[in-house]
């Protein structure tokens, strides 16, 4: 069923509302609101006081105080991005549209620039900012789903506990003290037992599709009041989690330079402060050459460890795309993010084994 979103926009009749011209108020904003919700109050404080302010000269010093961050932010990009997934696949891939209506997109384009993020559905908001607790200090549940039922519920939820074991090796790159918990990610992506694999390929697949190297959207899309050109975005992806970005630099991990071209474009869909992280520990002094100059075997052997726990994880995670994508493709596999999967997830696998040190 093909429904485009110019045609619908030209069929659209020529009415005061379509321009926010009100019928009683022509352009004055009717009613307009006289207080600003919690996280905005102290603009409003400020705001009332503005002639006092600034006859006794206090505005600036007063202005400074005001946090530069805006609460709520990452819960709109979340949402606009699912509300944005949604309609753009509600038909399937082959009913995809190629204009985001303007009410979408203008905002969604404002809240991705001010959150330095791309205005597509991103890990990030998948995972990274999608949960929320049933009851306090019990289970875990998404904020906002998209069709797939608990399919949907164990995969975002299970990506969301990789997140959070990897925690501990988290806080070790900071402090550099030994973590003294073991991430325990085989028996975590084990749960991925609840998500079927025909309701993984056939239904979450496609709406975590993005609109670049798509062939069921070749062109991008045209954020309408944003750009007349199409623009093109990748999908959402685990591969733009910070975890393994993080690991692979403070090991020292070497992936073939079309791998890392690939992977390198995934950065650019992590929060900034996410991917800041990142590059500062690729830019700390080597801990393999640290690990290679001591000498020490137990050193030696550590190091090791953890490079093979690397590569054991992205073994069982060739399983994983196999189960999830290959078998129920029947062989025409397809990635989220529009890779050659199995190639790419191979190469990053082998160059992360050919990190281990020799003895
Ligand atoms: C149904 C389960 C899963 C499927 C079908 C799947 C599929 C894929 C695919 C197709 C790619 C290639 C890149 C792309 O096309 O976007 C990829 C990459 C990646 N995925 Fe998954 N994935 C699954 C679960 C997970 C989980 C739970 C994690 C853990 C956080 C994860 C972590 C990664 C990482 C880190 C990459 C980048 C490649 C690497 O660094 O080895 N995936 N995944």
């Amino acid at each position: 069923m093909a429904s485009s979103g110019e045609n619908e926009e030209t069929l659209l009749p020529f009415t005061l509302s379509r321009f926010q011209v009100s019928e009683d108020y022509g352009f004055l904003l009717p009613n307009p609101l006289t207080e600003l919700p919690a996280p905005y109050g102290l603009w409003m404080e400020i705001a009332s006081s503005l002639p006092q302010l600034i006859a006794s000269r206090q505005l600036r010093s007063r202005l400074h105080q005001v946090p530069s961050r805006i609460p709520g932010l990452h819960l709109a990009h979340l949402v606009l991005s699912f509300l944005t997934m949604g309609y753009l696949w509600q038909e399937g891939e082959e009913g995809a549209v190629k204009v985001l209506p303007r009410n979408l997109a203008v905002p969604f384009w404002e809240v991705s620039q001010r959150l330095g993020l791309p205005p597509i559905l991103s890990h990030a908001d998948f995972v990274l900012a999608n949960w929320k607790r049933k009851t306090p200090g019990r289970n875990l549940d998404p904020i906002i789903s998209l069709p797939g039922g608990e399919s949907l519920r164990g995969f975002i939820l299970v990506t969301l506990l990789v997140e959070k074991a990897a925690v501990p090796g988290i806080k070790v790159l900071r402090s550099r003290k030994p973590a003294g918990a073991r991430v325990t990610v085989y028996d975590l992506i084990s749960l991925l037992d609840y998500v079927d694999p025909a309701v993984f390929y056939s239904v979450i697949r496609i709406f975590l599709s993005g609109w670049r190297d798509n062939p069921a959207m070749p062109h991008g899309l045209v954020y309408q009041g944003v750009s007349e050109e199409p623009l093109a975005y990748s999908g959402g992806s685990a591969a733009q989690s910070s975890v393994l970005h993080a690991f692979d630099e403070l090991l020292g991990i070497r992936h073939s330079a079309e791998s890392t071209a690939f992977l390198h474009r995934m950065r650019d869909y992590m929060p900034p402060p996410h991917r800041a992280f990142v590059e500062e520990i690729q830019r700390a002094p080597s801990l393999r050459q640290h690990v290679l100059s001591s000498g020490n075997g137990k050193l030696c052997a550590a190091f090791n460890q953890c490079v093979s726990a690397l590569t054991d994880f992205r073994t069982h995670h060739i399983a994983i795309v196999t189960k999830y994508i290959t078998t129920p493709a029947d062989g025409a596999a397809k990635g989220t993010g529009g890779s050659h999967i199995f190639r790419f997830l191979k190469s990053v696998r082998d160059t992360t084994r050919e990190g281990m040190i020799s003895a």
